[in-house]
């Protein structure tokens, strides 16, 4: 019944039995996700107690919620309405920007490792936005259909001078007004527990970004499925948009998960595996997945951003006291490997690179 309503809603999503009874009945309270206020930040009379809450936030939680973020209502308005549109269209239309096998951009579904796992109650539509002659605009939407004659070329770097389809300008808006909001919020969190920030922020410096646009659609048994598995993010800072105001994340802390009530206005930040390991565990990386609402859809966009590509995985040294590492060094990129093992033996693969103290 339930993919039948999906698949109405043109929705490719997949998990068709229930894998975890359990999934809701052991989530135990909403927790309070603390606000960071960036105008705080910045204001030199009221920064040092906001990095303080900052530092708690960072340490204990892996996760907070931005507002007075600085990414403008209009950008964000438009980002909103063009992503749900393009969500709302019939599977065949999105089906036009599928991905393609061996490639994670475009249309489709999240962490397939295996033909026998269950699938997520979701799609989605990822796509690298940074740096831009990077961006594949095959899987770019050009939303609406009327200007699909439009499809690619269209000029990768400047949207002005040919007009872009609108999810296209949306996409491009909110990519360059979230632009420098990672660095300067990493600078904050770095000064926040006493550290240089140099090293750390030339890691994420001018590198790659990725934006995952999730749609997760309603489910009557939304106790039965999950619309995104539990996980840990691998890349640095995460922004999350929630684009239709139906609350869906939850993470877990101390063994339970807790639901994040986020307000309308904030970007939830979560903190992902690199940023722990650099910071050797100062920092947090927040287990996290998302459930289902039983009658409405839900929409969230993610930010990813990535470290430098060569980049050995190995805490730095102004993070590390009495000469206590944390973490064993790898290969940034044979730790992105590692989802796919990891997935399958259960095991999170951060945890395998944490050396006993
Ligand atoms: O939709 C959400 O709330 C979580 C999304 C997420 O964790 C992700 O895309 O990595
Ligand atoms: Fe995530």
């Amino acid at each position: 019944m339930e993919e039948e309503e999906a698949e109405e809603r043109g929705s490719n999503c997949g998990r068709t039995e229930a894998s975890s009874g359990e999934v809701i009945s052991n989530c135990h309270d909403n927790v309070a996700a603390p606000i960071i206020d960036l105008n705080k930040l910045l204001a030199a009379q009221s920064s040092e107690e906001e990095c303080v809450k900052l530092r708690s936030a960072c340490q204990n939680l892996g996760l907070f919620q931005l507002i007075n973020h600085g990414v403008p209502d209009e950008v964000i308005g438009n980002f909103k309405r063009d992503i749900a549109e393009f969500f709302s269209q019939p599977l065949d239309a999105k089906k036009e920007y599928s991905q393609l096998p061996n490639n994670l951009e475009g249309y489709g579904q999240v962490f397939v490792v295996s033909e026998d796992q269950k699938l997520d109650w979701g799609d989605m539509m990822y796509l690298t936005v940074h740096p831009s002659d990077l961006r594949d605009l095959r899987f770019w939407p050009t939303y609406p259909a009327s200007f699909s004659d439009g499809k690619p070329p269209f000029t990768v770097n400047s949207p002005t001078s040919t007009p872009w389809p609108p999810l296209m300008q949306s996409i491009d808006a909110y990519s360059s007004e979230t632009k420098g909001l990672a660095r300067c919020i990493l600078e904050f969190m770095v000064k926040a527990i006493g550290a240089e920030p140099e090293l750390l922020l030339g890691i994420f410096e001018e590198q790659a970004r990725g934006m995952r646009m999730n749609y997760y659609p309603p489910c009557k048994q939304a106790d039965k499925v999950l619309g995104l598995s539990p996980h840990t993010d691998a890349t640095g800072l995460m922004p999350l948009l929630q684009v239709n105001d139906v609350q869906g994340l939850q993470i877990k802390k101390d063994g339970k998960w807790f639901s994040v009530n986020a307000l309308n206005d904030a970007l939830i930040v979560n903190i992902g595996d690199t940023l722990e390991v650099l910071s050797n565990g100062k920092f947090r990386s927040v287990e996290h997945r998302a459930v289902i609402h039983p009658n409405k859809e839900r929409i969230s966009v993610a930010l990813f951003h990535y470290p430098r590509e060569n980049l050995v995985l190995s805490p730095l040294p102004e993070f590390v006291e009495d000469g206590k590492v944390r973490y064993r060094s790898m290969r940034y990129q044979d730790f992105l490997k590692q989802l796919f093992t990891a997935k399958l033996d259960g095991k999170n693969r951060l945890e395998k690179l944490k050396l006993e103290q």
